[in-house]
């Protein structure tokens, strides 16, 4: 399945990466990386933002010599997809003055990468993010009305990933967030309550350093105000339309990484303002159990191939909680695990 198609979203997709395309890769997510022995003497560096075929990556991180660098893709990776938050190898003119073009010429191996994809019968894949740690879901209290299936598609994608999710509700000064995030309350999900005069600004930053955290999220939710209001010099568009130029709104659709600066230390944002969803149609249903480890020991003497939904025969989960070994909170976790199971089933 290809979960934008059931989302409702009213919009066009919007992509500035539309030229991101890789072959799929029957040995897994993990491209090959072609070794190049020439290109000894490169230097590495982060993917940033990518915009019409052109790079920025930033080289030698919070080093003196720390340098933003702009570079455009070696004719041997045109088939590969440099995506934000990829590790690059970089050769020719690597100096980053005005004017210059590096060279990428490898892309180092990713721990994460999340998709855009598409079906399973789909050739096309896009990847949108690379080696983030975190994903920060943010979703409305109210206008617009959360949706359980929606969030529950970002876990899935997370969790595929192994990406670790937060949850950040904003205006609850509009709605009482408490029942739409009681159906979360079986996941260890870090939650944000934010609204329009208290974001919780200290606690996010808090989460937030050392880590690569891609905020999602649909539109009008505030996403765009919260990433303004971490990383002040971000400048995101935000709110309304200006009705004379039909400007101020979606005025930067390419992702981009922000670097937040907090006391404790420095975090990266990876804003999506065009990627509103991930595609769920490749993923291991193992990767999701995986994320309930207390239920996951207990999966193991699940029969093979076991689903592990309430109708699954001889579940060993299903009968852990039926014999009251879950614990007060088993219920609940086993719940939000059968949902998330469901969700790309
Ligand atoms: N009441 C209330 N309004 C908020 C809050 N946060 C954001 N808003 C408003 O919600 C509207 C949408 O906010 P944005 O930050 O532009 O939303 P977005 O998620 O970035 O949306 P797109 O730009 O469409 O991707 C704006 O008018 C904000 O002022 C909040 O906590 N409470
Ligand atoms: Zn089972």
């Amino acid at each position: 399945m290809t979960w934008w198609d059931s989302a409702d979203d009213d919009e066009p997709e919007r992509y500035d990466e539309s030229d991101v395309r890789v072959r799929p890769n029957p040995k897994g997510n993990k491209p090959r990386t072609k070794v190049r022995p020439e290109h000894a003497d490169a230097v590495t560096g982060v993917v940033l933002g990518v915009d019409r075929g052109r790079y920025t990556t930033l080289v030698d991180e919070g080093l003196p010599t720390e340098r933003e660098v702009l570079a455009a893709r070696a004719r041997e990776l045109r088939k590969r997809a440099v995506v934000t938050g990829d590790r690059v190898d970089l050769v020719s003119d690597t100096t980053g003055d005005d004017g210059t073009l590096a060279r990428i010429v490898r892309i180092q191996p990713r721990a994460t990468l999340l998709r855009r994809s598409a079906d399973d019968t789909d050739e096309v894949e896009r990847i949108i993010v690379a080696n983030a740690d975190q994903l920060l879901v943010v979703v409305a209290a109210a206008n617009p009305e959360p949706r359980i299936r929606l969030v529950d598609r970002y876990l899935v994608a997370a969790f595929d990933a192994g990406i670790e999710p937060l949850l950040c509700i904003t205006k609850t000064d509009l709605a009482d967030p408490a029942d739409f995030l009681a159906n979360f309350a079986g996941l260890d999900l870090p939650v944000f309550e934010s609204a329009n005069d208290e974001m919780p600004l200290d606690e996010i930053g808090r989460a937030l350093v050392g880590h690569r955290t891609v905020f999602v999220g649909h539109s009008g939710v505030g996403k765009s105000t919260l990433v303004n209001a971490l990383v002040p010099s971000a400048d995101r568009a935000t709110g309304v339309v200006n009705t004379v130029t039909g400007r101020g709104r979606h005025t930067s659709s390419s992702t981009v990484s922000l670097r937040l600066d907090t006391e404790d230390g420095t975090g990266w944002v990876i804003d999506t303002p065009g990627v509103r969803s991930f595609g769920l149609g490749h993923v291991n249903p193992d990767n999701i159990l995986g994320a309930f480890s207390d239920l996951a020991v207990i999966a193991e003497r699940c029969p093979r191939g076991c689903t592990h939904l309430p109708d699954a025969p001889d579940c060993a989960l299903n009968e852990a909680l039926e014999a009251g070994e879950l614990g007060d909170s088993g219920r609940a976790r086993l719940d939000s695990l059968q949902r998330l199971l469901t969700t790309f089933a």
